[in-house]
């Protein structure tokens, strides 16, 4: 059974006389167990679909369905399958303690009376907050909140859980730790809808990606094949001494820049695709070469990314 599936599903909006449609014939599905990160530019129509899918709105037409439950006709049944983790300053009690806030919040979200202090303690210790447990949550900073907003989310065990912008306004070490928290919750089989504009996050976290734009589904690729359609797997950046590597005519590699100084050459290459072909033209372009150096740097979803689209995407 699929986690997500949603078919035809359009929503509009009346604002000042003019109808918005912020959604438009949008259909994806998500398997059970994987992460799908849902990526597009602001308006795209990301936060009315994870409304929709959290039964926070109403969709205008079509259906989605969370296990197989259609969260029109049956939101309770939907609630109780899964989390919405929104992340931000707010939704805890400021004065109370992360302990009392987990304790209320996993209550609150259906966890039994029996067996809650494990819950909480587990929880707790899966986000790195055991020490802190008994501060006051308005002493925490921006990176412990997000880390307790991510406990109360996955404290009840949910089989589905709607992420957003788990990282925003994180330094760089504590999003990684976020990061690797969010990782390892996913092992445990649950099923996460990602919304973030942080490319890393996605890198890192995402099997699939699905790109709205302008309410409609522009893509909907597994990770890997953003680098395949967006022709580019890998730079690579070779040196050696001696003679330089001719110029010659290739087609699945491109050389990016040559330089050659007091004996030591440097060529830096882009290529396309990772096949025979690829690998057969750098070993014709550097034959008879002496390499000593030859690094390889993998495309990153950015570069995917601004290929595609050019800069600002999502
Ligand atoms: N309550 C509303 N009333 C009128 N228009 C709305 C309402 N909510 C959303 N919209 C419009 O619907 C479109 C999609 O908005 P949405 O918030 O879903 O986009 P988003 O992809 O989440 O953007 P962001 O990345 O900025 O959060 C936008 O044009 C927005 O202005």
């Amino acid at each position: 059974m699929k986690a997500v599936e949603v078919a035809g599903l359009g929503r509009d909006f009346v604002s000042s006389g003019h109808r918005v449609t912020a959604l438009d014939r949008v259909d994806f599905t998500v398997d059970e167990g994987e992460i799908v990160a849902l990526l597009g530019e602001n308006g795209a129509g990301k936060t009315t679909l994870t409304k929709i899918l959290a039964t926070l709105l109403l969709p205008s037409r079509g259906t989605a369905r969370v296990f197989g439950i259609d969260v029109t006709a049956r939101p309770e049944e939907v609630r109780r399958r899964q989390s919405v983790v929104f992340g931000g300053e707010r939704g805890f009690y400021n004065r109370l303690s992360a302990r009392e806030n987990l304790r209320f919040f996993a209550m609150l979200n259906g966890a039994s009376p029996r067996g809650l202090r494990k819950v909480v303690e587990r929880s707790l210790e899966s986000v790195g907050l055991s020490d802190a447990a008994d501060r006051a949550v308005q002493t925490y900073s921006r990176g412990m909140r997000q880390r307790l907003h991510l406990a109360i989310g996955f404290a009840t065990d949910p089989s589905l859980v709607l992420l957003d912008e788990p990282t925003i306004g994180l330094d760089p070490v504590e999003a990684a730790r976020l990061r690797a928290q969010i990782s390892a919750l996913r092992d445990r089989g649950v099923t996460i809808l990602l919304t973030s504009h942080q490319l890393l996050d996605v890198e890192e976290l995402a099997d699939r990606v699905v790109a709205l734009d302008k309410g409609r589904v522009a893509e909907d690729l597994r990770l890997a094949d953003f680098a395949r359609k967006a022709g580019f797997a890998a730079t690579i950046k070779v040196s050696g001494s001696g003679a330089p590597p001719g110029p010659g005519t290739y087609r699945a590699i491109s050389l990016r820049s040559r330089e050659h100084t007091e004996g030591v050459w440097t060529v830096e290459l882009a290529v396309e695709e990772w096949s025979t072909t690829s690998l057969g033209e750098i070993g014709a372009l550097l034959d008879g070469c002496a390499v000593t150096t030859f690094e390889v740097t993998p495309a990153r979803l950015e570069d995917s990314f601004q290929r595609l689209y050019g800069v600002g995407r999502p």
